[in-house]
């Protein structure tokens, strides 16, 4: 087995406060506040629009078209720049390079020698050991998604952003993902952003409602027992009725306080 959770050293509690930013004159956030608690899998749900992404890419440090002002911070006061990892809705797969070259590819990026063993082991555990050298256009979507999370881990981050990772993929493939994902994450800062409640009370430690212009966070319990929860279970699908109901309704953020 590669070194997956193992590489994520003492993962960071990250924190972004006081976040401020208007887009065409319209306030997306106004003194937004997010915790992230350190090694926990956070999901954030909000209707489209509402700013989770751009919430995510202040995070990454990543462009956001505005000028945003806020502050970031972790628990180990060290910047996060180059220990965070991020995976998207769209695998991003470059379609000219071999599967493996696609696991290294932030190796090469950086000027670095890529580490193949550590690639190949990387495949092997995501079960796609024997398409280190296929082209992505010679796999299925589940198997690109699988080859994406396989590239995050190669990052060895440990703090993983997850911008609707498995939202293109098939109910059972989905499920399968899921499982892997919580195994081969674990012990990492992990923020998710989906809009699916199913698969955020499958996964998450911690759930987070966007909602409202500006926006703001509310915090909403977590159904009990270990992730993955069986979607199945009586208390889960109470957690998602009552979570689609705070979705519909302008009152969410009155109704639980974020904490
Ligand atoms: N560069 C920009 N200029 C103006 N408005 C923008 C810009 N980027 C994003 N927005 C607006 O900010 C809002 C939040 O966008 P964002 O992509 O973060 O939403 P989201 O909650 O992730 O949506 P979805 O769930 O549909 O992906 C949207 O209303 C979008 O139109």
């Amino acid at each position: 087995m590669p070194s997956t959770s193992a590489d994520a050293v003492a993962p960071p509690a990250v924190q972004l406060n006081d976040v401020h930013l208007v887009y065409d004159d319209m306030p997306l956030f106004e003194h937004i506040e997010l915790e992230l608690p350190a090694g926990s899998w956070t999901c954030l749900l909000g209707r489209s629009g509402c700013g989770k992404s751009t919430l995510l890419r202040l995070i990454a440090g990543l462009p956001t078209g505005g000028q945003p002002s806020f502050t970031l911070g972790t628990s180990d006061h060290l910047p996060l720049q180059n220990r965070i990892a991020w995976m998207a809705q769209q695998d991003l797969l470059l379609p000219w390079s071999r599967v493996i070259d696609n696991v290294t590819l932030g190796s090469r990026l950086r000027g670095h020698s890529p580490d193949y063993q550590r690639a190949q082991e990387l495949l092997a555990a995501v079960g796609l050991a024997h398409t280190a050298r296929r082209r992505p256009a010679a796999l299925s979507g589940g198997q690109r998604s699988r080859i994406a999370l396989a590239r995050t881990l190669y990052e060895g981050a440990s703090v993983v952003l997850m911008d609707e990772p498995f939202a293109a993929l098939d109910a059972i493939t989905r499920l399968e993902l899921h499982e892997l994902a919580l195994r081969l994450l674990a012990g990492r800062t992990v923020l998710m952003v989906t809009h699916d409640p199913s698969e955020a009370l499958r996964l998450a430690d911690r759930l987070l409602l966007m909602h409202g212009m500006p926006a703001t966070l509310s915090s909403h319990q977590a159904p009990s027992g270990r992730p993955p929860r069986d979607i199945n279970d009586s208390e889960l699908i109470d957690h998602q009725r009552h979570l689609l109901a705070l979705l519909q309704s302008n009152e969410a953020v009155q109704e639980t306080e974020y904490s």
